[in-house]
């Protein structure tokens, strides 16, 4: 089931289309990727689904229901890019404070707090100052602060910056715990490397449309170029076949080779066996979503860091 639908969602500022008809769905249980470059949308698109702005038009379903911004607000965890927290008071105290205005009671609210700061390594941390912590540690704290009371919804916009890898890991893993226990994950963020590994589906904006919605696997097979690794034992062979691929790179024990579409692997590897080649591996070389975002947001060609010997 879909668990958030946005249809034809629309938000224009005076001088700019922020959001300009974005239609997409989130299943239940999702890791959803939301992607686009500085200024594409994300966060206006965010504020409307968290009831902060009002869209001009569209809509928004959530749970097979029209988005109720104000009965529907404890069913969302949003932790947004600017972290607000209150730097004067002590975190234990702040943490509650925030889990109650959540509707969770007092003693709910300790238990599961505890929970949360024992499995994140936050024990020592009840009595310190929100001032007194590294940027980083504000970040988990706000973590905690956004899932503490169970949202069937979590939205995160750039949940890692400012987090070393040990505590990314942390995070990273709580969120495939929560997804796996049932909420659904809206992740912001223009950081390729982590949609790849954590995203089920994924969607990129720019300036205010959708350009893009699919699997992280699908979408690079969409953009594939046909490019193989082939590595061998001792130097790779000179034989050419125009017919069946280019070279576009050569080491010293492998190439980088272009096949034509329509020619199969086996075409390729009985080429190099007829030639007597020694082969240890064959692997395609997918774009990343790096490359594919760069292509798509600035129009520029995708392989370009192989250069074609044959030209
Ligand atoms: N309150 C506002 N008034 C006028 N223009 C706005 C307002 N909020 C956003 N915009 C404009 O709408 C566009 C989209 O902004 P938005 O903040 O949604 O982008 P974003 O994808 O979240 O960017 P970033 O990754 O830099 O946070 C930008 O051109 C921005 O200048």
């Amino acid at each position: 089931m879909d668990l958030l639908q946005v249809a034809h969602l629309k938000k224009y500022f005076a001088t700019q289309k922020a959001v300009d008809d974005i239609s997409f769905s989130i299943s239940e249980g999702q890791i959803f990727g939301l992607l686009g470059p500085n200024g594409a949308g994300k966060t206006t698109l965010i504020r409307m689904i968290t009831g902060i702005f009002y869209p001009d038009a569209g809509t928004i379903t959530l749970e097979g229901h029209p988005f109720d911004p104000v009965n529907d607000i404890g069913k969302i965890g949003y932790m947004p890019e600017e972290r607000g927290l209150y730097k004067k008071m002590k975190i234990g105290e702040q943490a509650l404070y925030l889990a109650q205005l959540k509707g969770l009671k007092k003693r709910d609210a300790i238990e599961s707090l505890k929970t949360w700061f024992s499995r994140l390594q936050m024990d020592s941390w009840w009595n310190k100052k929100v001032e007194d912590l590294s940027k980083g540690m504000q970040q988990k704290l706000q973590f905690v602060t956004t899932v503490l009371h169970q949202p069937r919804l979590i939205i995160l916009d750039e949940p890692f910056s400012g987090l070393d890898p040990v505590n990314s890991n942390l995070i990273k893993d709580e969120i495939f715990n929560l997804a796996r226990n049932g909420a659904t994950i809206i992740f912001s963020t223009h950081r390729m490397e982590q949609v790849e590994e954590i995203c089920d589906h994924i969607i990129l904006v720019n300036k205010g449309q959708k350009i893009l919605d699919g699997t992280v696997q699908g979408i690079k097979q969409d953009f594939k170029e046909h490019l193989y690794k082939i590595s061998f034992a001792g130097t790779p062979p000179q034989t050419a076949a125009p017919e069946l691929f280019t070279v576009k790179q050569a080491s010293s024990d492998a190439l980088v080779i272009q096949k034509h579409p329509e020619v199969s692997n086996n075409q390729v590897l009985a080429h190099f066996l007829n030639a007597g080649s020694a082969i240890e591996s064959f692997n395609e070389l997918l774009p990343s979503l790096n490359d594919i975002f760069i292509r798509q947001v600035e129009g520029t060609p995708l392989a370009r860091q192989f250069q074609t010997l044959q030209d």
